[in-house]
């Protein structure tokens, strides 16, 4: 990303934000509430046209990147909200995800024929496969709905996983997440990056820092630090940022909570 502004009426959410993600590292963005985090994966997963600046791919700028474009380009994500099929088995919402590498299913699909069984049993085999890799194969038969959420997160990340994508951008995975679940998530991200390249938006401070290799630091939608986390650990503006953010915010929240 390069140069990206984003404004919303007269609130500017970004402002001349460049990034760079590095091939197989992890790159964590955070920042306080507010800083523009979201918009930013908004706007690498093509649901926010930025106003001004480039996004740029494999050395290919992308024109008015959309969201449907992203399999294809080997861009996986996951979102905040799960997004996974209650009525569908565990097992089917990862096969789900690996259209990708089916192009016959793709193909079949637009002419409404079946899959062929070949391309059937070698897609089920590669959703197996990372279910087991994530500790969840066990699960493959349930629906989601039955399952506990640190689960159900899991299966929103094999789905991701399961079209092998280049690039994976996670939008604040450890929400709901208690502090061993989220020491769990840290390995498994870090496991992907022999795979993959990964783009970690998170406001927790301990799982950005223990996973990712390079971050950046968001504040009132300007980079206000980047670095490797021992920098950015003891960066005075990320310090003053994030100390600012401390006390007004509970309040912000609370009055927040209270208007909803
Ligand atoms: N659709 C929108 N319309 C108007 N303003 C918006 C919209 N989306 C975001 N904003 C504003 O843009 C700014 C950045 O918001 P954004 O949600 O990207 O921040 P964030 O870092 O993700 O915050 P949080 O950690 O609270 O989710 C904020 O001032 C927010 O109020």
């Amino acid at each position: 990303m390069s140069g990206i502004g984003v404004g919303f009426g007269g609130i500017v959410a970004l402002d001349g934000v460049g990034l760079e993600v590095a091939r197989h590292q992890v790159l964590g963005v955070i920042g306080p509430n507010g800083a523009g985090k979201t918009t930013l994966f908004n706007v690498a997963c093509g649901f926010v046209q930025p106003d001004t600046g480039t996004l740029t791919w494999q050395g290919r700028e992308l024109d008015r990147l959309r969201p449907h474009q992203l399999a294809g380009l080997g861009i996986g994500r996951t979102l905040q909200g799960l997004g996974l099929f209650d009525q569908m088995s565990v097992l089917d919402n990862v096969m789900v995800g690996a259209d990708r590498h089916a192009r016959a299913s793709f193909l079949s699909s637009l002419l409404a024929l079946p899959r062929s069984a070949k391309d059937e049993a070698a897609l089920e085999d590669r959703a197996r496969t990372v279910l087991s890799e994530l500790g969840i194969e066990a699960y493959a038969g349930h629906l989601p709905s039955s399952l506990p959420y640190p689960v159900r997160k899991r299966v929103a990340l094999a789905r991701a996983r399961v079209s092998e994508p280049e690039l994976l951008l996670l939008d604040e995975p450890a929400s709901g997440l208690s502090n061993d679940e989220m020491a769990e998530l840290g390995e498994l991200i870090r496991g992907l990056t022999d795979r993959m390249s990964v783009m970690l938006v998170e406001h927790h401070m301990d799982l950005v820092m223990s996973v990712c290799d390079r971050i950046v630091v968001l504040d009132f939608g300007k980079v206000i630090a980047r670095g490797r986390p021992e920098e950015i650990r003891d960066d005075p503006a990320v310090l003053a940022a994030y100390l600012g953010d401390e006390v007004p915010h509970t309040h912000q929240d609370v009055a927040i909570g209270e208007e909803r």
